[in-house]
């Protein structure tokens, strides 16, 4: 039996968009693992990746990870900046029903170009290129998920009927929530 849902995917896939939705859709509670990590460092992402290095920041995310991953009853946006690697899968699968949301090229540019400057880490003078690597540095991940769904069209409550029609389909089923468990 699962615990929560995760999403997971590329910067621009709606992680953030459609787990808000689907957290109201369900009346559970949305996590944002980046937001997470910026509230235990006292320090936006970029500073603490500029500051202490991708190691401290790697471990720094799986440490909230294994908390996050216990939470029931909740939506858990999975930061963008990498993919996600093995050691961060298995933690989450163990109650974790894992989503991966992916878009065209086109559609990922037009998004992630929307709010210039927003995402760090974006090489913005290089949007394409940029884009297009991304895409390529996620596409091993979807094997390793229960569900994949392409956010290219579609609004997002369309979308998240779509989601919620699948988990059906699967026959997944979650435990409730006994206690307030989070922030
Ligand atoms: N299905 C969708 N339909 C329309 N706009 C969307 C959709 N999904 C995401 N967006 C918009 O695209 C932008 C990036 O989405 P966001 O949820 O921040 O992605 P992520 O968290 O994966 O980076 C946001 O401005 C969001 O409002
Ligand atoms: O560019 C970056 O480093 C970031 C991009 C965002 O990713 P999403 O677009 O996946 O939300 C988010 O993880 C965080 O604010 C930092
Ligand atoms: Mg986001």
């Amino acid at each position: 039996m699962k615990r929560n849902i995760v999403l997971v995917g590329m910067m621009g896939s709606g992680k953030s968009h459609i787990g808000r939705k689907l957290a109201q859709r369900l009346n559970w509670q949305f996590v944002d693992t980046d937001r997470k990590i910026e509230r235990s460092v006292g320090m936006s992402i970029s500073d603490f990746y500029r500051h202490e290095g991708e190691k401290a920041f790697r471990e720094k995310e799986f440490n909230i990870l294994q908390q996050v991953s216990r939470y029931h009853e909740a939506i858990i946006s999975f930061g963008g900046n990498f993919p996600m690697n093995i050691e961060a899968y298995r933690v989450l699968h163990r109650y974790g029903y894992i989503i991966a949301l992916q878009s065209d090229p086109h559609r990922v540019e037009e998004r992630v170009g929307r709010h210039i400057g927003k995402r760090p880490t974006v090489d913005y003078g290089n949007l394409h290129e940029f884009v297009i690597k991304m895409i390529r540095s996620w596409e091993d991940i979807y094997s390793y998920c229960d569900y994949v769904v392409d956010t290219t069209r579609g609004g997002a409550s369309q979308l998240v009927e779509t989601i919620v029609e699948e988990i059906d389909r699967q026959g997944v089923s979650f435990a409730e929530r006994k206690q307030k468990e989070y922030e």
